[in-house]
């Protein structure tokens, strides 16, 4: 079995460390690290011009990008590294605006889905697990306190006046409210790592040793199911074989 057949879904709410965590995971495991939110943040930053949606450039942006996606992998990143932080806010909220749009949803999933296809890739987002890679062979779900995301969040955006800070505080909570269906959803799929009182090493740490135990039991399932086939040919074979010389 090749060592990148699979892929790491990663779900949570914001600021739970899906991002800083998932990239840090995929480098040590040389995986391609996908945060499905930037996508929703660069097609909200580039085709949701005065309130109306370019539908028909997003169709476009789809074959586009399925056609070159480590191109477009590291142009969205760059893209939107460059933003300040009071623009990272105002795309955040057109992003979860367009994030409502049932086709922009399908457009974005199933362009994860078919750079996804072979493995080898850990993507993050509220719904990787349940909705963008059901099949991920490694579903987490990242878990934080509210007060422990907003700090980080506004530690994280450099967020020092008190009126940024409270954007902060009524985005995450505006986040969580539309997010609570879904991280019910991937509870029910994923396992829960609570990241409150640990360390980004920490949960990297743990997260990898996830993913060896899963490596561990596909490898030993592997030689399980050759070892019984091995036995059944050689019973088979012993069997025939005694009614031949009786005969
Ligand atoms: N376990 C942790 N300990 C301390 N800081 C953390 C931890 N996990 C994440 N952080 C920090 O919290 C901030 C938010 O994390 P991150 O952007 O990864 O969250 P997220 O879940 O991807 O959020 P979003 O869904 O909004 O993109 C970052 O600055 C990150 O460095
Ligand atoms: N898998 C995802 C990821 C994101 N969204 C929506 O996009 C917004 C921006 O995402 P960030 O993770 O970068 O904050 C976010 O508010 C979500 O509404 C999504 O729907 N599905």
């Amino acid at each position: 079995m090749s060592k990148k057949s699979f892929n790491i879904a990663i779900d949570g709410l914001s600021g739970a460390g899906k991002s800083s965590i998932g990239c840090q995971v995929a480098k040590r495991l040389n995986f391609t690290f996908i945060d499905s939110g930037l996508f929703y943040r660069y097609i909200a930053d580039r085709f949701y011009l005065d309130d109306t949606i370019q539908l028909n450039e997003i169709r476009l942006f789809k074959n586009e990008m399925i056609g070159n996606s480590s191109y477009y992998l590291q142009e969205i990143e760059f893209y939107l590294r460059e933003k300040n932080s009071q623009e990272k806010l105002q795309i955040g909220q057109k992003a979860s605006e367009i994030s409502k749009v049932p086709e922009i949803q399908n457009i974005i999933n199933e362009i994860i889905q078919t750079i996804t296809k072979n493995g080898g890739y850990v993507v993050v987002g509220r719904d990787a697990t349940t909705k963008i890679l059901p099949n991920a062979r490694v579903k987490l779900i990242l878990e934080a306190d509210f007060e422990t995301r907003v700090y980080r969040r506004a530690k994280q955006l450099n967020a020092e006046e008190f009126e940024t800070i409270g954007k902060v505080f009524s985005d995450l909570l505006k986040r969580d409210v539309d997010s609570f269906d879904l991280v019910l959803e991937a509870k029910k799929v994923a396992t829960i790592i609570n990241t409150s009182d640990l360390s980004i090493e920490q949960v990297v740490a743990r997260i990898l040793s996830r993913v060896l135990w899963v490596r561990f039991s596909d490898y030993n399932m592997l030689h399980l199911i050759i070892f019984i086939l091995f036995v059944f040919v050689y019973t088979l074979r012993a069997h025939f074989s005694e009614k031949i010389e009786s005969n």
